[in-house]
C-alpha cells in the first residue's frame, strides 16, 4: 500500500499548487479562527477549485456546528471532514447522517492510556489520525509543530486506516513510519518558514522523504 502523504494548513494559491505538484495525496484546510492556518470561506472556494480531482480534500475543523459545516461543504466540497476537537462517537455518527462524507477523526496522543477510546471511534470513522496531545494552555489542539512517543502505536492492532502526525518533518518522517507502521503522514508546522506561511522547498523536501521512505519499507 502506498503511504499517502497529507499536507495540512494550506493557505494559498501558491503554496496548495507545490504540495499538489509535489504530489501530496492529500490537502487540508483549517476551518478554525485562533490558528494561523484559518482561511475564510471565500478562499475556501478557490482553493476548493484549484485542488478538485488532483488530490484528496480535507477540511479541519474543531468542535464545529452544523451551520459551519454546510458552509464549509458548500464552498471547499470537500472529499473527507477531519475532526480535531473533542467530538464524541454520538457525534460522529450525527455527522455521518447529516452529511455522508467520510469522517477522519483526530486522537490526541501522550500516553497509551490515550488509545481507550479507539474501539469506539472504530464504529464510526473511517480513518484515525494519531497526533500528539497539545499542552493544555494551547491556542489550539494541534498544528504546534510537537511530536509524541511514537513508540506509543507500536504494538497498535487497528482495522482501520490510521495516519500518524504531530512535529513531523522530512528528516524524522522516516523514523516515524517505521515505528508506528502508519499507512499516511500529515504535516503541517515541519514544512513552514513560521506559524502559518508554509515553505515550497520544505513541502517539496517532506513529500520526497515520505515517498523515499515508502520505498526503504516496502523492500
Ligand atoms: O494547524 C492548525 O492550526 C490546527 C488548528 C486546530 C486543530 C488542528 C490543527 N492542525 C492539525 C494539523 O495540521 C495536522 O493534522 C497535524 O496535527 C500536524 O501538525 P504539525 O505538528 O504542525 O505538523
Amino acid at each position: 500500500m502506498p503511504l499517502l502523504v497529507k499536507i495540512c494548513g494550506l493557505s494559498t494559491r501558491e503554496t496548495l499548487d507545490v504540495a499538489l505538484e509535489g504530489g501530496a495525496d492529500m490537502v487540508g484546510f483549517v476551518f478554525f479562527p485562533p490558528s494561523p492556518r484559518h482561511i475564510s470561506l471565500e478562499t475556501a472556494r478557490e482553493l476548493g477549485k484549484q485542488a478538485k480531482g488532483r488530490a484528496v480534500k480535507v477540511a479541519l475543523t474543531v468542535d464545529a456546528d452544523d451551520a459551519t459545516i454546510e458552509n464549509i461543504i458548500e464552498t471547499l466540497r470537500p472529499d473527507i471532514l477531519q475532526l480535531h476537537g473533542k467530538e464524541t462517537t454520538a457525534r460522529l455518527r450525527d455527522l455521518k447522517q447529516k452529511f455522508g462524507l467520510p469522517l477522519m477523526k483526530a486522537l490526541p496522543v501522550e500516553t497509551a492510556a490515550d488509545l481507550a477510546p479507539l474501539p469506539g471511534y472504530a464504529g464510526v470513522a473511517d480513518r484515525i489520525l494519531f497526533d500528539a496531545r497539545a499542552p493544555k494552555d494551547a491556542t489550539r489542539p494541534g498544528g504546534l509543530g510537537a511530536p509524541f512517543d511514537w513508540h506509543v502505536l507500536e504494538n497498535l492492532d487497528l482495522a482501520l486506516p490510521y495516519m500518524v502526525s504531530g512535529g513531523l518533518n522530512a528528516e524524522n518522517v522516516t523514523e516515524a513510519v517505521r515505528v508506528t507502521r502508519a499507512g499516511g503522514v500529515d504535516v503541517s508546522s515541519g514544512v513552514e518558514r513560521t506559524p502559518g506561511v508554509k515553505d515550497p522547498e520544505l513541502i517539496r523536501a517532506f513529500i520526497r522523504a515520505a515517498r523515499a521512505t515508502q520505498e526503504l519499507m516496502v523492500r
